[in-house]
């Protein structure tokens, strides 16, 4: 096999976030789900953003989130997404190559606008997001660059590439292209809502070898085998033989194989700040933690670290360098 230029490859719908802080009263008058993402219209984020009150502009996207953790680590990250030629487009692709991220997706002209969505966090630091999709309903296989996908270690891709029509054909072309040379292939389950979705395709990628390493938090996981029950939920991803790496909140994280499982713990955050993007980060740390060959349990718990650090701010990147965060911790990075 040829040398890797990337660590990693992420792929998903590149969105600008914008937060605000609400009370819990703002999502039950907006009849919001807490905790969850939902799809909006153009209209819809406008009536959501007048009532918003101060907000905070941030670039998101949560495969993007995980590149730019990466980054932040001084990993080798790539990232497909699909921004327009606007102001927001413009920022996003500032931040993205600013971090030391790899983004050469061409620009939607003359089209939809880059995707925004509007972020409430309630007093809990609990997130719960509004997604205007815009530009990125029009990322397709055309925007698979099939040499980066064949020099990246892993190529990661969100469930939430599953709303928009063509960018779930861009995922398969992108798994076939890595698996073709000898690259992993990863899937994050992105929301329990998005699992209940697409739950037989999710299955279907991970029954039949699409997949060879899940991200998921525990609703997720639930969802995906429709059971209440952790343990059986742990069974189903056991079977699957793909490696899965489970994110159980303020309990830290488990690394699950055909065989084993193995616990690691959260850090303690004393100030839960915001919510967003802690799965990403985590993914970030763990998909570092791989290409560095980590032991499964170091690359979880550099995951934690990563988590623990981007729920201490607002906003799902790295607000400081994660890599001067993770050798305060003792990793070697
Ligand atoms: O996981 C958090 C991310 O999901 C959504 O895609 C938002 O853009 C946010 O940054």
């Amino acid at each position: 096999m040829t040398e890797t230029r990337f660590d990693a490859l992420c792929i998903g719908n590149a969105i600008c976030d914008v937060f605000a802080h609400v009370e819990e009263d703002f999502l039950l008058q907006e009849s919001l789900i807490k905790g969850s993402m939902r799809l909006i219209d153009t209209e819809e984020a406008v009536r959501l953003f007048d009532k918003m009150g101060q907000t905070v502009r941030i670039s998101g996207g949560s495969a993007g989130n995980t590149a730019a953790g990466i980054a932040s680590l001084g990993g080798r990250p790539a990232y497909f997404g699909k921004v327009a030629e606007d102001e927001l487009g413009d920022s996003y692709s500032h931040d993205m190559n600013g971090t030391g991220v790899y983004f050469n997706t061409p620009r939607l002209r003359d089209g939809k606008p880059t995707a925004r969505s509007m972020i409430l966090i309630t007093p809990d630091g609990e997130r719960t997001m509004n997604t205007y999709l815009g530009a990125c309903t029009e990322f397709s296989p055309s925007d698979v660059d099939e040499t980066v996908v064949a020099a990246s270690a892993v190529t990661y891709m969100e469930g939430y590439l599953w709303d928009p029509e063509e960018a779930k054909k861009a995922f398969l072309k992108a798994a076939e292209v890595a698996h073709a040379h000898g690259r992993k292939v990863a899937l994050t389950l992105s929301d329990s809502f998005c699992v209940d979705r697409y739950r037989s395709e999710f299955q279907s990628l991970l029954s039949d070898g699409v997949v060879d390493l899940l991200f998921a938090n525990e609703h997720e996981l639930k969802a995906l085998y429709e059971t209440s029950d952790l343990g059986s939920a742990i069974s189903g991803a056991q079977e699957t033989g793909a490696l899965t790496a489970l994110t159980l909140g303020a309990e830290g994280a488990m690394v699950i194989t055909k065989d084993e499982t193995a616990k690691i713990s959260a850090l303690s955050v004393d100030n839960v700040v915001d919510l967003t993007g802690a799965g990403d980060l985590f993914a970030a740390g763990f998909l570092f933690g791989l290409a560095r060959d980590y032991k499964l349990s170091d690359a979880a718990e550099l995951g934690c670290i990563c988590a623990a650090s981007v729920i201490s701010h607002v906003g799902a990147r790295p607000e400081w360098p994660l890599k001067t965060t993770a050798a305060q911790s003792g990793f070697e990075v």
